[in-house]
């Protein structure tokens, strides 16, 4: 009969072997000692499918990752989350809402974007109270101008120590409330002196705008940036945050949508280093100047009430 004896100590092996295979597989008694700590053992004699095996594998493997899994906090029912993206800038925004109130809130609205943003909250019925701004962004327009147009009624925001214009200034730790729900700015400067990260505590999600990017972060080579203040405000103030924190950041530019505070702690090739290697890493990036930068920062500087299209 065609059978194939394995130890749990190795499951991708096992895995490719018995697929290859593509029997009906033995596993034996093995006393348990044999065994490392994170290896599954059976106690009996068992006979499983490859495809039980395949789940048992994946177990397995995922015990070393089981702080990276916690579990997340799930949303409340009254609580809607939808991520926009912009194909031109791979600018994320954010439409958060309180479905009983219908007050919504945007984060990092994108010019060229704010007429689908705002046919969107008209659709879902939904009320603009609060336009966000990470930070003063330097490849692309922020739409909080244009929303205020769109939208009368919609109060733009940035921290106060952006120096943009906007109808409301953020000091370190100031909640913005739509509906029951409240969001909070945090200071996190280093890619800009006015980044912040913006939490929805209740939720568990952070906006990480262009400070934490997925396995990566912003750059720090213009504007006010400075590596050193970065490494400090992710360590800080990010990878504080419980492990389970779910990312949100302003860009991808590798078709990743969101991380976590765990794995950007893990995996963050850049900001897993210790603080000198990391200055040195974002000194040799040598990325070209965003296209806009010239257009976008004046623009921003004026809450991107500049240049917009006349209604
Ligand atoms: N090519 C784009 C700009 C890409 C870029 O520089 N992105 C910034 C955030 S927007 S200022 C960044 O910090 N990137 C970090 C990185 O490691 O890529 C354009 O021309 O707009």
């Amino acid at each position: 009969q065609n059978r194939t004896t394995i130890t749990m100590s190795s499951p991708s092996l096992a895995v490719t072997r018995v697929l290859a295979s593509s029997t009906k597989l033995l596993l034996l008694p093995v006393p348990l000692r044999r065994f490392p700590s994170r290896s599954i053992a059976t106690t009996s004699t068992t006979c499983i499918k490859p495809s039980s095996l395949v789940r048992i594998a994946h177990s397995a493997s995922n015990l070393r990752n089981v702080r990276m899994l916690a579990e997340r906090k799930p949303f409340a029912p009254d609580f809607f989350f939808r991520q926009l993206f912009d194909e031109k800038s791979w600018t994320y925004t954010y439409l958060l809402a309180d479905l009983t109130s219908k007050e919504a809130i945007l984060i990092d609205p994108v010019l060229e974007q704010a007429p689908r943003d705002a046919k969107l909250i008209q659709e879902l019925g939904l009320k603009l109270t609060y336009a966000l701004n990470t930070h003063m962004h330097a490849d692309h327009i922020t739409g909080t101008g244009y929303l205020k147009q769109l939208l009368p009624g919609t109060v733009s925001v940035i921290s106060e120590a952006s120096g943009a214009k906007a109808d409301k200034h953020l000091k370190d730790n100031e909640v913005v409330k739509f509906g029951r729900f409240e969001i909070k700015g945090l200071c996190t400067p280093g890619h800009t002196n006015g980044c912040m990260t913006y939490l929805v505590d209740e939720m568990g999600i952070a906006f990480t705008g262009d400070t934490l990017l997925i396995r990566g972060c912003g750059r720090t080579d213009f504007q006010e940036g400075d590596s050193r203040t970065l490494y400090k405000s992710v360590h800080e103030r990010i990878f504080t945050l419980p492990d389970n924190y779910r990312l949100f950041p302003a860009h991808d530019y590798k078709g990743n949508m969101e991380t976590s505070v765990a794995e950007e702690k893990q995996y963050n090739p850049r900001l897993t280093k210790d603080v000198d290697a990391f200055v040195e890493i974002m000194a040799n990036l040598n990325l070209p100047y965003p296209k806009m930068i010239d257009k976008a920062v004046p623009a921003n500087r004026e809450c991107g009430l500049y240049d917009i299209p006349k209604e």
